[in-house]
């Protein structure tokens, strides 16, 4: 029964100021680094046979830190792919979320935030659903076929593009994604059947 284990990068410096971040390649906050390699030790006993990341440096480092911690060997197959970026978080990027709640509200910041089809403003700003137009492509043509091969699959990549993975296999509505937050550092592990059809799923452990 191969799994299905995503995780979200640990705290970046961005996370940490409370700052839209999006596509800006920002590093791990010291936290963060903590958060991956306590990650990487509850995943001791979790087979990995392929890996995913984005193509950032704080899900690269996140993957290399929890994989060092999990005992696992350096030389793992692993493809990073643009497709599992963070959303663009358009004219946000660089903003801090408080101040831009105080100036637009904090329900417009909301519907920015976890709406299903709202983009953020600004030409490059990408909805959930625009996020989810790639991530679900590439994860169909990439880590499906492994799943469907009997491996066991770890996918590090960002809040936003993982929401829209995690909307798709658990079949959530798009009022239930409003609600869904998927906090860093903490595997979420999928069971899976051949097919690729999740059988059950549930995080590694609790904060
Ligand atoms: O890009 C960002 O700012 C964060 O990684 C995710 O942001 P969110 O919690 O506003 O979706």
């Amino acid at each position: 029964m191969p799994k299905l284990i995503l995780v979200r990068h640990g705290e970046s410096q961005w996370n940490l100021e409370n700052r839209f971040t999006g596509w800006v390649d920002v590093p791990l906050s010291p936290k963060g680094e903590e958060e991956a390699r306590i990650a990487g030790e509850h995943m001791r006993d979790l087979p990995v046979d392929k890996v995913y990341t984005s193509v950032l440096q704080r899900a690269i480092n996140t993957s290399k830190i929890a994989l060092a911690a999990a005992g696992k060997t350096e030389d793992l197959p692993t493809e990073r792919d643009e497709a599992l970026n963070e959303r663009h978080y358009g004219d946000l990027q660089g903003l801090n979320k408080a101040e831009t709640a105080e100036q637009y509200g904090d329900e417009q910041v909301k519907i920015w935030r976890r709406s299903y089809d709202v983009p953020p403003p600004g030409e490059k700003g990408e909805s959930l659903k625009d996020t989810a137009a790639r991530t679900l492509p590439y994860f169909e043509a990439h880590i499906l076929p492994d799943i469907k091969a009997g491996k066991n699959v770890l996918v590090v990549a960002h809040g936003n593009s993982l929401r829209s993975i995690v909307m798709a296999l658990d079949k959530l509505t798009k009022e239930q994604v409003l609600e869904l937050n998927i906090p860093t550092g903490i595997p979420l592990v999928y069971d899976l059947d051949d097919a690729g059809n999740v059988l059950s799923h549930a995080y590694l452990f609790e904060r």
